[in-house]
């Protein structure tokens, strides 16, 4: 169990920036896909964002199945959310974006590409919120016990995503379909991604306060295995306190991977 324990990634990880971050996660559902070893009857499962954040993460991806490093052959993947009554070959359906900046670019079977489900077991969630700590489209009020369902948008997500259809507000379709929280917390591990400064607020209410309808993310405090990458910009609105206490930690378990690799290399001489 110790042993467990220390290998198991701290909460928090902060990083300068939204590349770095993107790095970081790369690598990290890298390590997840290669120790599993997935075969075509034991498949890796995936669940995947859209928007702005996740794309360091998909480009570092690419980068490593070019490199020969990672294969998406045997991942099945399935997307968090996607709008109600948008074309899919709509350039801003959420099929259109992960085809356009993922999928084409790696060795994925199209067949193994889901927009979206939410009730696979073993899943690995990677995750974006929204400004106001939404997760997939669970917005402000979401049950915390909410299975993939149709959510109206919340006024203030229209607002933000009309930057995606040319600044028209009237163009960002109302209502979207969305795994629930519930079935975020019910996948086996859940990485989160957020950067800017425009996230701080979301990012504070979700780890300094308690869990809370108004803020979905904060709802990940009660899952047993949750990462959140940050850069420094989307920490402006966490206490130095919180932000110290973090680093510490991710420095004493690196410390502590270390002096393991370190005796297990003594012992294999
Ligand atoms: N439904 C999606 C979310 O799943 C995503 O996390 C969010 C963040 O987008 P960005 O990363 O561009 O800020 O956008 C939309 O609202």
């Amino acid at each position: 169990m110790a042993l467990a324990s220390a290998h198991k990634a701290p909460g928090l990880i902060i990083r300068d920036n939204p590349t770095t971050v993107g790095e970081y996660i790369g690598e990290y559902i890298a390590k997840r896909i290669n120790d599993f070893r997935p075969t075509p009857e034991r498949p890796f499962v995936l669940g995947l964002p859209t928007g702005s954040s996740p794309i360091p993460t998909y480009k570092h991806l690419i980068r490593l199945v070019k490199d020969g490093k990672l294969s998406f052959k045997n991942v099945v993947t399935f997307n968090m959310d996607e709008y109600v009554g948008l074309p899919q070959d709509h350039p801003e359906s959420y099929h259109t974006f992960m085809f356009r900046e993922f999928f084409s670019h790696v060795d994925i079977d199209p067949e193994n590409v889901n927009i979206l489900d939410g009730n696979a077991p073993d899943l690995l969630f990677l995750g974006g919120i929204g400004e106001d700590g939404h997760i997939a489209f669970n917005e402000p009020g979401s049950s915390l016990s909410s299975r993939t369902r149709i959510k109206t948008l919340a006024y203030d997500t229209i607002l933000a995503n009309a930057r995606f259809f040319g600044n028209d507000i009237a163009a960002v379709p109302r209502m979207a379909l969305t795994v629930g929280v519930k079935t975020v917390l019910d996948s086996r591990e859940v990485v989160v991604v957020v950067t800017g400064q425009r996230k701080a607020l979301a990012l504070s209410m979700a780890i300094e306060h308690g869990v809370n309808h108004l803020w979905t993310l904060s709802a990940l405090q009660t899952h047993p295995w949750a990462l959140i990458v940050v850069d420094e910009d989307a920490t402006a609105e966490l206490r130095v306190k919180t932000v110290k206490y973090f680093k510490s930690i991710e420095r004493v378990h690196e410390e502590v991977e270390a002096s393991q690799e370190k005796a297990r290399k003594e012992r294999e001489g």
